[in-house]
């Protein structure tokens, strides 16, 4: 297993280029499956996640491709694949979920492994079979697969109004790649907002769907008989420029996150300017860009997780990492997973002040921390004690980085380039 050696206490200052989203490309990886034609997606970043769901595909019989150094990949679903994702491809990531929708729309039938258990919490899909069967699937879970079809004399899924329990991404994902080939029209209520729905919307929209509303809570699907090949660039991923964001922020430095959507993040970068650090955000030919400046100890910030346009659980245990070592106390409240803190306890390990209580962590930053030998337990919470890793004093490993892996394209490359002194041990 590798693990990642980190000598501390350097500032960060150069230039970084962020790459495409992990939760824009898988989904959009899977939108291929929707039609015959080939289909290309530019900026899919090389990461374990794209791998592991270009593997699922292959399986499938979708033949996938590379193109170039910068992104580039094609695929192609013929008639003749067969729509199953096996329990040893889906159990390492949850997005695996996310072939159900377009395999039903297109071939009338699917067989998914139900996804594992995740470090992060439960993580059911019960709302991803409540609105499949509201368009008129009929799934039953039969040793741990969803088994899919339509009844007898149906050809397609059908248009319906589908209002989930509660904001569900991979959920509205599903759902608005299954609309797009239904008959009729489909209303999602409460849908999923953030910039990673509209990005996939637009995509579909680009092969010939009919949506309207994406980016809102409410999103209008005209079904179409059938979708058409294309090419879309995937969004650049705010989860990996908010990291960035925060690790310069606590080493201090001056970094331009080219490519990076200012626009895609603004309560992260809220907190941060309340915080104490300089964002700029510009943009020039190359396109958006993100400017961060940061010297000395910043304030600590109480914030809590919430849906999009809220602060994202994907940066919680990032931007605790920076809490570690700002000036006073802050909290931090996680309400979308339930079992979210795992990097609390290995941040203690560094010499930080954390207690927990239920969904809350109160942190009192301290004015340093000591390296030590740490364990990632999940992917943001190994982003996070990489970034508390580059304030420690002496040397931090960060072990089971194979959940970095999964997330970040190249990340200890990145922060190299930036001044970091960050070491892959290979194990
Ligand atoms: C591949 C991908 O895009 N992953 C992201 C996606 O995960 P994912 O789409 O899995 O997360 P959801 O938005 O679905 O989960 C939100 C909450 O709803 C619950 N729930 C969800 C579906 C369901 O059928 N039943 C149910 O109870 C979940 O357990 C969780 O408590 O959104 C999360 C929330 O922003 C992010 O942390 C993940 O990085
Ligand atoms: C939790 C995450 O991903 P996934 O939903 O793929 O587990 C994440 O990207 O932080």
């Amino acid at each position: 297993m590798d693990k990642l050696q980190i000598t501390g206490g350097h500032t960060l200052n150069g230039e970084v280029v962020i790459s495409g989203a992990k939760n824009a490309a898988l989904p959009e990886m899977c939108a291929t499956l929707l039609t015959d034609e080939p289909v290309r997606l530019l900026n899919v970043p090389r990461l374990q996640d794209v791998a592991t769901m270009r593997r699922l595909l292959d399986n499938m019989g979708v033949k996938t491709e590379t193109h170039g150094d910068r992104g580039g990949m094609s695929f192609q679903a013929a008639d003749s694949i067969n729509p199953e994702a096996p329990y040893e491809l889906v159990k390492t990531m949850r997005a695996s979920v996310l072939v159900l929708g377009p395999l039903l729309a297109r071939f009338g039938r699917a067989k998914v492994s139900l996804p594992g258990g995740c470090a992060i919490g439960s993580r059911p899909v019960d709302q991803h079979i409540k609105g499949l069967q509201a368009m008129g699937a009929e799934i039953d879970v039969e040793h741990g697969y969803m088994v899919a079809r339509l009844p007898a004399g149906r050809t397609r899924l059908q248009g319906a109004r589908i209002a989930t329990d509660m904001v569900t991404v991979t959920g509205t994902e599903n759902f608005l790649m299954a609309a797009a080939l239904a008959e009729g029209e489909t209303v999602l209520e409460n849908a999923a907002q953030e910039p990673e729905i509209p990005d996939l919307a637009e995509m579909l929209i680009a092969m010939g769907a009919k949506i309207e509303g994406h980016g809102t809570s409410r999103i209008h699907i005209q079904g179409v008989e059938r979708l058409h090949g294309g090419t879309h660039q995937v969004v650049a991923d705010r989860i990996e420029a908010g990291t960035f964001l925060c690790a310069v922020a606590a080493t201090g430095g001056d970094v331009i996150l080219r490519h990076a959507r200012a626009d895609h993040m603004d309560a992260v970068i809220d907190k941060l300017r309340d915080a104490g650090a300089t964002i700029e955000p510009g943009s020039n030919a190359d396109g958006p860009f993100i400017r961060v400046r940061a010297s000395g100890r910043l304030k600590a910030q109480s914030f809590r997780t919430t849906e999009y346009p809220g602060f994202p659980t994907d940066m919680q245990a990032q931007f605790m990492a920076l809490n570690l070592i700002s000036e006073g106390t802050a909290t931090v409240t996680e309400t979308i997973f339930e079992n979210r803190f795992m990097h609390v306890d290995e941040m203690t390990r560094l010499g930080a002040h954390i207690q927990t209580e239920g969904k809350v962590a109160i942190v009192e930053g301290v004015s340093k921390l000591s390296g030590a030998t740490v364990m990632a337990t999940d992917l943001r919470a190994s982003a996070s004690l990489v970034i508390a890793g580059l304030v420690s004093e002496g040397d931090t490993i960060v072990d089971r980085i194979y959940h970095l892996d999964r997330g970040y394209d190249q990340m200890e490359e990145k922060l190299r380039a930036i001044g970091a002194q960050i070491e892959r041990i290979k194990g």
